[in-house]
């Protein structure tokens, strides 16, 4: 065991800081198997169902991110703003966080989504592209948000080049920063050493999280062990509501995390109440690792244009897997 490491025996006394954080990414990561059509009484159930289960931080936003909302990546029926401060105005405890991709959502952006109430910017590059979030890091810290990181499609870069990626966010303004398994693609050793070797590398100076995907069932797994290397946040979403298979399911990670002694500060059975009974009965269907979301894992494609393949795939006749699949 490191210093880093967590989650031995008991978890910690219940006044004790929980040791991880979960962010649920249901109403932004969801928004895509939800083709972006969250509805402001949907969100207000969402968000009262983890606030009340102790979930300190929900995402809402456009799949994409603030800014989202357009031809290419899919129109919102409703104004993300207006979800936004929906959900602050029924979360009692939670904090509210938004997603933003440089060049699709703008400073404007931010300010708007902060001024609505939102707490936290999570600003999302490729994971070799560090360097085009300066601008937004330096705008969320002067409107005094909370700051993360998040490194996409993170299995394309090795732990060392990663880490690196992950020092000029930090640099930036950075106060977590994330190893995001966008494809579903990594295989348990690749979340351990890249949570790792960020850890080693910003641990004196921020957090590390770790956001993994269900293409091949290991986002819970990868999540625990992002968490036992040192990861302090980590996501999850309701019933697994997300692209591609979905997310690493928050349900089933407060019960892993509270078997593990990992404390969370979730209770276990509210949100698997959320999950069940607020959020299963809109679903369109439940996520799962088909075919074409294998494919998507298996070669290591981003899981969000999934949706993209298959209106190509009804639209051309073509099948989703074939659209997705590696040429190798
Ligand atoms: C915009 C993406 O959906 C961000 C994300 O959740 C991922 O890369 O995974
Ligand atoms: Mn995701």
């Amino acid at each position: 065991m490191t210093e880093h490491q967590i989650g031995t025996e008991g978890g910690g006394s219940a006044a004790a800081a929980p040791q991880v954080r979960i962010t649920d990414s249901t109403l932004r990561d969801g928004s895509h198997a939800m083709a972006h059509r969250f509805t402001e009484e949907q969100v207000r159930g969402v968000v009262h169902a983890l606030d009340s289960s102790g979930v300190e931080v929900i995402e809402v936003a456009h799949g994409d991110g603030l800014g989202g909302s357009s031809f290419n990546y899919g129109f919102s029926v409703q104004d993300e703003i207006e979800l936004i401060a929906a959900a602050v105005d029924e979360a009692a405890q939670a904090r509210i966080t938004v997603l933003l991709l440089p060049g699709l959502g703008t400073v404007e952006d931010l300010r708007r989504a902060h001024g609505a109430g939102a707490a936290v910017a999570r600003i999302a590059t490729h994971c070799t592209e560090a360097d085009v979030s300066l601008q937004h890091f330096a705008a969320a810290r002067e409107l005094g948000m909370e700051t993360v990181g998040f490194l996409m499609l993170s299995h394309r870069l090795g732990p060392a080049e990663l880490a690196a990626q992950a020092r000029i966010m930090v640099d930036g303004g950075a106060q977590c920063m994330y190893v995001v398994d966008s494809a579903g693609a990594m295989m348990l050793t690749d979340a351990q050493t890249r949570v790792s070797a960020l850890v080693a590398e910003i641990g004196e100076q921020a957090q590390v999280g770790f956001h993994g995907h269900q293409n091949l069932s290991l986002g819970v797994a990868n999540s625990a062990l992002a968490a036992q290397n040192g990861a302090r946040q980590i996501d999850g979403a309701l019933c697994a509501l997300g692209a591609g298979a979905g997310n690493a399911p928050t349900e089933v990670l407060a019960a892993t995390f509270d078997r593990l002694g990992i404390t969370t500060g979730v209770d276990v059975h509210g949100v698997q109440a959320a999950a069940q009974d607020v959020v299963r009965p809109f679903l369109p269907g439940l996520p799962f690792a088909d075919r074409a979301a294998i494919v998507q894992g298996h070669a290591g494609v981003y899981s969000s244009f999934l949706l993209h393949a298959e209106r190509a795939a009804d639209r051309y006749g073509v099948p989703a897997h074939e659209i997705r699949r590696d040429p190798h």
